[in-house]
């Protein structure tokens, strides 16, 4: 991949902002509102400057029918740029089967389990620490990243990666995995909005 000169790799980026425990700029975190079946933003915190230029380029808002939090992009990402780590407790299959048991269902779904080196992991987001990959919704129709594990000093790291171009404005999305999400099988209204 040619990159940008000055520009780090994304497996340098995520290397770099996993040592930090700290998110990258360029987010904004967005309460979403379902209701009858369509949907539509109850606060945005994005920029005048930023609204200017998608009210400029897009012919339309957002589609959104969801509730609860949505991260959205506040900038310009290129595909294969790196935009945020799922952070949270990484703890082995033992512990992730015990936590199943016990939390809530609410809680159950910040659980995200992978296999690694040949071993089931899981990364525990169900503490609300401020972190943005957790807050990330599912689309299994047309998602603008997905969840790569990136491996730093011998730890994976569950990073979410742009596999598109991403414009202002845009809520970031990924693919939940084939479970049966019970949100996939309602048929939700879509309606446009505009602010
Ligand atoms: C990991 S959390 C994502 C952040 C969540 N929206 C929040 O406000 O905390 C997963 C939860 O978000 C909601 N969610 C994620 N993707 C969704 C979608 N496509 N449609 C409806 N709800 C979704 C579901 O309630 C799910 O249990």
């Amino acid at each position: 991949m040619k990159l940008r000169r000055g520009k780090a790799s994304p497996k340098k980026e995520a290397a770099d902002f996993t040592a930090t425990g700290k998110d990258r700029d360029g987010f904004d975190v967005k309460y979403i509102s379902s209701d009858k079946g369509s949907s539509r933003i109850l606060r945005m915190k994005t920029p005048n400057s930023v609204r200017g230029r998608i009210g400029k380029h897009w012919p339309y808002r957002f589609f959104l029918s969801r509730s609860g939090r949505g991260v959205f992009s506040c900038v310009h990402f290129n595909k294969g740029d790196f935009l945020l780590e799922y952070r949270g407790q990484l703890i082995n299959k033992l512990e992730c089967d015990h936590r199943q048991k016990v939390y809530h269902d609410a809680l159950k779904v910040f659980m995200f389990e992978f296999c690694f080196n040949g071993k089931l992991l899981c990364v525990d987001a169900a503490r609300e620490d401020g972190s943005l990959g957790r807050l990330v919704n599912d689309d299994h129709i047309n998602p603008n990243s997905n969840m790569k594990i990136i491996t730093v000093k011998g730890t994976p790291h569950l990073c979410l990666i742009a596999t598109r171009s991403i414009n202002p404005g845009e809520e970031i999305t990924y693919n939940y995995g084939d479970s049966e999400w019970p949100w996939r099988s309602k048929v939700l209204k879509m309606t446009l909005h505009c602010y």
